[in-house]
């Protein structure tokens, strides 16, 4: 039971996986997910050295989602190059992603050239929309310093790179970002992280304590938002540049809805979040259904074959 997809040479049993941030942050939770229906996993976001994060409570639910301001807790680079090798010696055929970032620009740099330097031979993710760090920025919304990041890191770096992109809500900032990105060879583009610095209300106070309550949204709530970027960027984007919808995934029809917007991979956060690793097991099987009713084989019979109407 599971619906095959690739991205450029990488092949992945099953097109569902976790998102990045979600159940991935220690070696036994991506041993879980390695385990699960998912065709894949990609890390939580690591930073050169382990970080705590910000102050608990930092992740709740609400009834259409989630909110985190998590702050990039994470174990350090070295403790995902060294878990990565451990599960690609465990399964040599098996793809893996990594999630990276980090706080200052020239950081960003070093940590892909130790990235670079490593025996890691998966798809490299560089997180440019976390909105948690207090005081930092999401980088993707300043469009001159992405340019200036990505020219200089594919200045020296020859790993399969992606990056993870926040929404963006204007066709003006779809064209100018998408112009920026089709100017580099990325392996993918990852759409959507969570909607940044939303606010839920409990009673009469915030429900999470950084940040006065605000924090990165997800679950049902963004789904929309997240097939809208998923397709502008499938119209915007070389063939070449493949694209992971994330973002508001609870069923099978979601996940179809994904791929129908281009996607070719689907990553699955807030609802991973709720009911643990059985959920792609479940969402392959509706994906499953849907696709047999409707007589489509593989993806590719529908993959960014979202109908507009005369
Ligand atoms: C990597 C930091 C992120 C975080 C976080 O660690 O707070 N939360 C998100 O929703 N998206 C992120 O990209």
């Amino acid at each position: 039971m599971a619906v095959p997809s690739q991205i450029h040479h990488f092949h992945f049993s099953n097109c569902l996986m976790n998102a990045s941030g979600v159940s991935c942050e220690r070696k036994e939770e991506l041993a879980a997910l390695d385990d699960s229906a998912a065709g894949t996993f990609i890390t939580k976001t690591a930073t050169l050295e382990a970080r705590e994060g910000n102050p608990q409570p930092r992740v709740e639910t609400f009834a259409l989602g989630s909110i985190n301001s998590s702050g990039l807790p994470n174990q350090g680079l070295p403790y995902y190059l060294q878990a990565l090798a451990d599960f690609q010696a465990a399964k040599p055929d098996k793809t893996y992603f990594l999630s990276v970032t980090e706080l200052e620009e020239e950081k960003i740099y070093k940590i892909l050239e130790e990235v670079e330097a490593s025996d890691f031979k998966g798809l490299v993710e560089l997180n440019l929309s976390c909105p948690n760090v207090i005081g930092k920025p999401q980088i993707a919304y300043d469009f001159e310093t992405t340019d200036r990041i990505l020219k200089r890191v594919f200045s020296f770096f020859t790993k399969s790179l992606g990056v993870k992109l926040p929404p963006f809500f204007d066709p003006s900032h779809f064209d100018q970002m998408a112009d920026i990105l089709n100017a580099y060879p990325l392996a993918y583009v990852n759409c959507i992280n969570s909607v940044g610095n939303g606010l839920v209300i409990h009673d009469e106070q915030v429900v999470i304590k950084p940040k006065q309550g605000f924090g990165g949204i997800g679950g049902e709530t963004i789904k929309e938002t997240a097939l809208a970027n998923v397709h502008a960027f499938y119209q915007r984007l070389r063939p070449e540049i493949a694209i992971i919808g994330t973002g508001g995934v609870c069923d099978g029809r979601d996940v179809f809805e994904h791929i129908l917007c281009g996607a070719s991979m689907v990553g699955v956060g807030t609802t991973l979040y709720e009911e643990g690793e059985g959920c792609f097991a479940s969402l392959t099987e509706e994906l499953e259904a849907i696709m047999k009713e409707k007589g489509y084989q593989s993806i590719e019979d529908f993959r960014g074959k979202l109908k507009y109407m005369d």
